[in-house]
């Protein structure tokens, strides 16, 4: 039985790639009555006669689901956020950074409009607090060209999506990577008068060896599923250490002994990071229950 990847969903047609061909399939009736929706980065097997008709018979048990883009199965999450125009957010950016841990992605930070000197300096230090927890920071303007292939060096052999405030410049990414993408930019769209992020479907893209999703994910960036218990788990380098702490499941806020605040003192531990950390968990365990 051939086995591929969904790489597009549309119109109840599923598109399965295999072995450098792609094959128009439907679901099996089966999936509709045990409500199972084959998603876009899903891996399954197929039957097909012709690339016109197929059908996806099965799906592998899934590393994990994003909602919304409908998107399965994916490996990296390039977060953009920009150093200016809107201006560098680290608070934001640790909110992308423990969803995308929280959901066993891997993050890839890309800074971007760092056009000057004046832009280097007023981030160079936030760029060594990530780069020392141990995530890649690449950075990028105008005039080095996006830093394009540093980044697809990134790409290869996985499915990323790219998040990020709106603004930062992720159209404009895309569309350097893949000119065939042709998504539209802020100013385009503004000028043709429509309304941005206007429904459509998903499609993972073929760019330097991997697939990357054309249409930005995480638009929720609200902790809903997230326990304050795994909190300190989307944080690496507390991680890293709190089997010192003297408490099992410390959760690193008032506990004595606690190896994380020792570190945060130490300045080992970014102090701006355990800030965000500590309003994470405040968020979560003041959150309304849910029913
Ligand atoms: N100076 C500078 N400007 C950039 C850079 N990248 C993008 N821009 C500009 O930033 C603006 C927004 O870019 P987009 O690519 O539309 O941003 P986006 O993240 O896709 O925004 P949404 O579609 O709203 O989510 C545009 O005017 C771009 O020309 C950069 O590296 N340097
Ligand atoms: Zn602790």
């Amino acid at each position: 039985m051939p086995v591929g990847k969904i790489i597009k969903a549309l119109s109840g047609f599923y598109y399965v790639y295999s072995e450098g061909e792609v094959y128009q399939c439907r679901g099996r009736g089966v999936f509709r009555k045990q409500k199972i929706t084959p998603l876009v980065g899903d891996e399954v097997t197929f039957e097909a006669e012709n690339q016109q008709e197929g059908y996806v018979l099965s799906i592998e048990d899934r590393r994990n689901e994003l909602v919304r883009p409908p998107i399965a199965n994916v490996d990296q999450a390039l977060i953009m956020t920009s150093a200016k125009n809107p201006d560098f957010n680290p608070l934001l950016l640790d909110r992308f950074l423990v969803l995308v841990e929280a959901n066993r992605i891997e993050p890839l930070i890309v800074i971007s409009k760092v056009d000057g000197p004046k832009e280097k300096e007023k981030i160079s230090s936030f760029q060594a607090i990530y780069e020392k927890i141990g995530y890649p920071v690449i950075l990028t303007s105008k005039e080095t060209d996006m830093a394009l292939d540093q980044i697809e060096k990134h790409l290869a052999d996985k499915i990323t999506v790219v998040a990020g405030q709106s603004g930062v410049g992720k159209s404009t990414l895309l569309n350097h990577l893949d000119s065939a993408l042709s998504i539209e930019t802020n100013e385009i769209s503004e000028s043709l008068g429509r309304g941005k992020h206007t429904t459509r479907h998903v499609e993972l893209f073929e760019i330097a060896g991997g697939l990357v999703a054309d249409t930005p994910g995480f638009s929720s960036l609200e902790f809903q599923d997230l326990e304050e218990d795994q909190l300190p788990e989307c944080f690496p380098e507390f991680r890293e250490i709190q089997h010192l702490c003297k408490f099992r499941g410390c959760l690193h806020k008032k506990e004595p002994k606690c190896a994380v605040k020792a570190a945060v003192d130490d300045g080992e531990i970014s102090g701006l990071r355990y800030d965000h950390y500590l309003q994470f968990l405040e968020e979560i365990q003041t959150r309304k229950p849910r029913y």
